[in-house]
């Protein structure tokens, strides 16, 4: 009898000392990132931080801030999709989400900071922005090892400059008569997304062939690595976005923390990935202009990749 073979989500280590650009491990990183990404969508990276101290300091954090009342959570006010709180919604009442939105800049982390705990959280602040550094670090790292596979290395820095990165804190409680559906199947509207997670599973990735594959993080320092819609079209279509899912189970609470990077400016494949055997796909568009066009759309499927194609497709 065969035996049955469980597909996974391709790993790329990154979290050796000797990882430099131009060593033999460097480039063939770069390759395994790029592969993954153009076949899955989707990677787990191992990296060299947080260490189990940092990793179990962000859970508490988490698990600290969703203990709030729900009417101070809900003081998280934005009007982009996805970015301010979310829970509570009758399609998915098991997840819960607040947004920081520029997460990097440490007054951005304040405010949220003061907003959820007037009398101040100096200890939280300083968690969440020095997770949000650290995790905009592994963002543009890949960036510049996805760019140097592509042979196009002189538009990373620009695309690192222009930037910006949301990160949501987010969890998951289910009860044994509710849903495990913690959120639907979508492609985020990012560039990238990077997540973090504790030990309960949950997260589901749909591979090109419709099998649904089930993430399960190696280590306290791995990262599930999403492609959004946005790396769709500014790789001219060699990378697909990552048509993902959270199912959670048993009654144990998930917690997960992500970082989506978006664009400022407009938004177009680099002209080296245009030639005659990859003709142009998408017009160049702004990332705004994408979420907007998401925001203004009702159909059930807004969640999709296709989104994209409607908005900016040639
Ligand atoms: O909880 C997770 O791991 C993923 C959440 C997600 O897909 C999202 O926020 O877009
Ligand atoms: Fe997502």
């Amino acid at each position: 009898m065969g035996s049955e073979t469980v597909s996974k989500i391709p790993q790329v280590n990154l979290s050796s000392e000797s990882l430099k650009p131009g060593t033999s491990s460097w480039n063939s990183a770069c390759k395994d990132i790029r592969q993954a990404l153009e076949e899955y969508g989707c990677l787990e990276v191992v990296y060299s931080e947080p260490s189990v101290e940092f990793h179990n300091r962000i859970l508490a954090a988490l698990e600290e801030l969703f203990q709030l009342p729900q009417e101070v959570k809900m003081k998280n006010v934005n009007p982009k999709p996805a970015h301010g709180y979310m829970g509570k919604i009758s399609t998915f009442p098991i997840h819960e989400g607040l947004g920081i939105e520029y997460a990097t800049s440490k007054d951005e982390c304040q405010k949220f900071t003061t907003l959820m705990w007037p009398e101040g959280n100096d200890h939280f602040c300083e968690t969440v922005h020095t997770y949000a550094k650290m995790v905009a670090g592994l963002q543009q790292l890949l960036v510049k090892m996805l760019c140097e596979s592509y042979g196009i290395e002189k538009h990373s820095e620009s695309h690192i400059k222009s930037t910006t990165y949301l990160l949501r804190l987010l969890r998951y409680r289910r009860s044994q008569a509710e849903t495990n559906l913690g959120f639907k199947g979508h492609t985020d509207k990012s560039f990238v997304s990077i997540l973090h997670q504790n030990q309960v599973k949950g997260l589901e990735i749909r591979t090109k062939d419709g099998e649904w594959i089930p993430y399960e993080p190696s280590s306290h320092s791995s990262f599930a690595v999403v492609a959004g819609d946005v790396c769709m079209a500014w790789s001219n279509d060699r990378i697909k976005s990552c048509y993902h899912r959270v199912i959670v189970e048993g009654e144990e609470v998930r917690y997960a923390v992500g970082l989506f990077s978006f664009l400022t400016g407009l938004i177009k494949a680099p002209e080296e990935l245009v030639d005659d055997e990859h003709p142009l796909q998408y017009k160049p568009f702004e990332h705004q202009g994408l979420l907007d066009f998401y925001l203004s759309n009702n159909s059930s499927n807004k969640g999709d990749s296709n989104m994209v194609k409607a908005y900016a497709g040639v």
